[in-house]
């Protein structure tokens, strides 16, 4: 059991699988550009470290090209967002116990927000097309802030507006992003196996849990 007083929860993977919509957008680019398609398991790989690197990725056709810092060509990101703009929200939706697991840490009375490497512009369409949004006290996109995930600053961000310190914070997420950013920050950190996690394996990083469901996740926390 752990006792919080508040939970941040990863958007991409965690909350909802938003692969198809991605994929959709990828190839939509793709076609612009004149390039093969890519397939639904290098998106489910690439997502991550928010767009401009799924588009670096995308082009590149591997993980590493998140690590060179050059932005991705203007052209190339202009036809991703045209795309995700038409297609986000379409066929994402919460995984299985998502809404169960919301719906009881918030009967807790804790307050919840998202962090997530997602740019504002999509992120927050986003929840409210999935019902989400009302159960969000805060929310941290990947663009509104000069650090994003696996960097601490979202996260402290977070607890500072919620009101709460990080050490009385639970961070639950899909990556090893997400659990940098949680350990970095001084929060307990779970993390769910079915998210996306570059392909690897989540039971790998030294977690608090490795929750199957975020419903499993609402029955090991109290609220302190
Ligand atoms: O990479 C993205 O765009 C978003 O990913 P996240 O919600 O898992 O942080
Ligand atoms: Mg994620």
């Amino acid at each position: 059991m752990v006792a919080v007083k508040a939970v941040l929860l990863d958007l991409d993977g965690t909350l909802l699988d938003t692969v198809l919509d991605l994929h959709a957008a990828a190839n939509g680019m793709q076609r612009d550009l004149g390039n093969a398609e890519v397939a639904i398991e290098d998106i489910r790989a690439y997502v991550g470290r928010g767009i401009p690197n799924l588009v670096k990725r995308v082009l590149a056709g591997v993980l590493e090209a998140a690590d060179d810092p050059t932005p991705p060509p203007a052209d190339a990101l202009a036809s991703f967002k045209k795309h995700y703009e038409h297609f986000n929200g379409r066929a994402a939706k919460p995984f299985p116990g998502v809404m169960e697991g919301v719906r009881a840490l918030k009967a807790m009375g804790l307050p919840l927000g998202v962090i997530t490497n997602k740019a504002q512009a999509f992120t927050l369409p986003l929840l409210e097309r999935t019902g989400l949004a009302p159960f969000m006290d805060v929310v941290v996109s990947g663009d509104i802030l000069p650090k994003p995930k696996p960097d601490p600053m979202p996260v402290i961000w977070a607890c500072g507006r919620l009101g709460v310190s990080p050490a009385d914070t639970l961070l639950i997420g899909d990556s090893v992003h997400d659990f940098k950013a949680g350990r970095s920050g001084g929060c307990k950190v779970f993390l769910v196996p079915y998210g996306y996690n570059e392909g690897q394996d989540v039971r790998g990083l030294d977690a608090d849990a490795i929750v199957e469901t975020l419903f499993d996740a609402a029955q090991l926390v109290t609220r302190a």
